[in-house]
């Protein structure tokens, strides 16, 4: 028969977390990985309720709807184990799986039910390296620089602030608003991007408030503007560091009142429009020489984030070259495009001031130019082509097969028959392999997953 300091070392010594609790949901003892991992002394864990333990979490809030623990296993549904992230006193936050067991009724014990909980940070962790993202929206790239941005975009997304990208031109502002308006409450609206570079003072003010019948000449009937055509969506302001100080003054009145009043019209019409600016040029720099106003600056980079330059993620050109080729395949409808080896050297060693466009631009000159599928160095423009080609990404064994591995659905299996060499050669050892492919370990780790469930 177990004595009660045994059973407490017992339970202490377990790598579980366990709560006993009583009928009401009553904490009546707990063990020490569970004060660890939910972060209080014990001595302040008992006699609690347990939800008020795991107050804001999925499991609490159902636990309050059921008026009893929500975990205890019902003989119809089986057990139920619940996934939540708790956050702690000291403000960090935990990843916890939690399942309970029923206790059989005991003379003399309020005991009702074990509630066991297990650490699943690490597991988590791991679940978030291995979907490493090698595209979100029309954005293709798995470097470093770009997991970034894409974590960047994902938890930018959801929030109704301003957001003011900034990048040199390009680098793909333009996906990086399109992805956070996808990926936002906002995506069945509307997403209207607006073009302020290209319009001028006058014109560009009516498409941004709209106008009424006879506000001026030429005004024969009313039109709305595209805030207000961007009504529950998203309205894109791309090249805003191009716009008048007129017009500033008028676009920070409407971003701070949140309504627009027509031209020609006195009275107000509110908007709901979530606002992403766009500008290849340093705002910050124009607000020191007085170029634009300092109030609508900081009105509109709320969420600042910036786009990398293509020089600076390197890694990507590969699979952006391949992306890029396959679109310009589909449009001049050649089948099989591909770069031979040493113009994929050439597009890496190059610097791209003018970063995807022009990646996109040297890759239609190729096409045009080349006679049958493959792109040779022949080929590029003869800027692109003239860089000694020594590119800076890592080399591997197997340039063409791998490093290409954009490619279309159909071509796959040819990079998992690379991958499956690749890792016999190296004994099965996968960070030697990953290394050896060009590829980081968590993206080796990823393909070899999707190929075999
Ligand atoms: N990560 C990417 N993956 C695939 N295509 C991309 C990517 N980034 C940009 N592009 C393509 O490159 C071109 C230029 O992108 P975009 O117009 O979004 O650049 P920008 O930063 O808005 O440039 P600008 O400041 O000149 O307006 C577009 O054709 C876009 O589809």
């Amino acid at each position: 028969m177990m004595t009660i300091p045994m059973l407490k070392l017992f339970l202490d010594s377990l790598e579980e977390g366990v709560l006993f609790l009583d009928k009401n949901r009553k904490v009546v003892a707990v063990n020490r990985a569970a004060t660890q991992m939910i972060g209080h002394e014990d001595a302040n864990l008992v006699s609690l309720l347990c939800p008020s333990i795991f107050k804001g979490t999925e499991c609490a809030q159902a636990c309050e709807k059921r008026g009893s623990c929500a975990l205890t296993p019902d003989w119809k549904a089986g057990d139920i184990t619940q996934n939540i992230v708790l956050p702690r006193p000291d403000n960090t936050s935990v990843f916890l799986r939690m399942w309970a067991i029923l206790l059989p009724p005991a003379e003399n014990l309020p005991l009702y039910c074990a509630i066991i909980l297990r650490d699943r940070s690490h597991e988590v962790e791991l679940e978030q390296e291995v979907t490493e993202r090698l595209q979100l929206g029309s954005m293709v790239g798995h470097s470093p620089a770009m997991q970034k941005l894409y974590t960047q975009i994902m938890r930018a997304a959801p929030s109704n602030a301003s957001v003011l990208l900034t990048g040199e031109s390009g680098t793909g502002k333009e996906l990086v608003a399109k992805a956070l308006h996808d990926n936002s409450d906002r995506c069945k609206g509307p997403y209207v991007p607006v073009h302020c570079a290209s319009l001028p003072e006058n014109l560009l003010e009516s498409e941004l408030f709209g106008y009424a019948k006879g506000a001026f000449t030429g005004a024969t009937l009313a039109k709305i503007g595209r805030f207000e055509a961007a009504e529950g969506g998203t309205l894109l302001l791309d090249e805003i560091g191009e716009i008048s100080l007129g017009t500033q003054v008028k676009l920070l009145r409407v971003l701070q009142e949140r309504e627009v009043v027509r031209l020609g019209e006195n009275h107000a019409r509110p908007v709901n429009v979530r606002v992403i600016a766009a500008t290849h040029r340093n705002l910050t720099t124009m607000v020191e020489r007085g170029e634009f106003r300092e109030d609508l600056y900081y009105r509109l980079r709320v969420l600042p984030l910036h786009v990398p330059a293509l020089r600076d993620r390197k890694e990507d050109i590969a699979m952006l070259a391949n992306k890029l080729l396959n679109d310009l395949g589909n449009r001049y409808k050649r089948d099989n495009m591909r770069l031979a080896h040493e113009t994929l050297l050439a597009l890496e060693a190059y610097d791209w001031p003018g970063n995807i466009r022009q990646l996109f631009n040297a890759l239609e000159y190729a096409v045009v130019n080349a006679d049958g599928p493959n792109i040779l160095l022949s080929h590029l423009p003869p800027e692109v082509q003239s860089v000694p080609q020594s590119s800076p990404v890592a080399r591997s064994p197997e340039p063409m097969l791998v490093r290409q591995y954009y490619r279309p659905p159909q071509q796959a299996e040819n990079e998992m028959e690379v991958i499956a060499r690749v890792l016999a050669e190296t004994g099965g050892n996968k960070a030697e392999a990953a290394r050896r492919l060009g590829m980081s370990r968590t993206s080796l780790w990823k393909r070899l997953k999707q190929n075999h469930g």
